[in-house]
């Protein structure tokens, strides 16, 4: 991983640039975002209802999770029109030096991380992704 960890311009905090390919290790990562609770002992940001698990006793009500849901689904979503546009510069590139839109290895690669974190929904998922960022192969 390089870079020093930075705010985004949302407040989003990152461990390196969104162009950085290195793939992120797999298991549980955890997101900082504002306004999402911390634990009370080591400040670390805790999902909503998080500590349900642990106690279960629910810690989070219906509305406040499902605010918690559509900020996540807004992040994903400018996420994945970021990742659009990335897509977008590299195939110009290629396309503008001779080369072909679709690199079908790199692809591979893609749904392999995607496959491995997520498992086989985690294909669809990256199928998605990827018709999405280049269009139907
Ligand atoms: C962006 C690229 O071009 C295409 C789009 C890809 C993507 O959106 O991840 C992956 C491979 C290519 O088919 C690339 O080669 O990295």
């Amino acid at each position: 991983m390089s870079g020093t960890p930075r705010p985004a311009a949302d407040g989003r905090v990152r461990t390196a640039p969104a162009t950085d390919a290195t793939p992120a290790p797999a298991g549980p990562t955890s997101v900082t975002t504002p306004g999402a609770p911390t634990d009370a002992t080591s400040g670390a940001a805790t999902a909503p209802g998080a500590s349900a698990a642990a106690s279960g006793v629910p810690t989070t009500g219906i509305p406040e999770g499902r605010a918690g849901i559509d900020r996540l689904d807004g992040q994903i979503i400018a996420l994945i029109q970021e990742r659009m546009a990335v897509s977008a510069g590299i195939q110009r590139s290629r396309l503008a030096s001779g080369g072909r839109r679709v690199d079908l290895t790199r692809e591979m690669e893609i749904l392999g991380r995607y496959r491995e974190a997520l498992g086989k929904p985690g294909t669809t998922l990256a199928m998605t992704l990827l018709e999405l960022c280049r269009g139907r192969a």
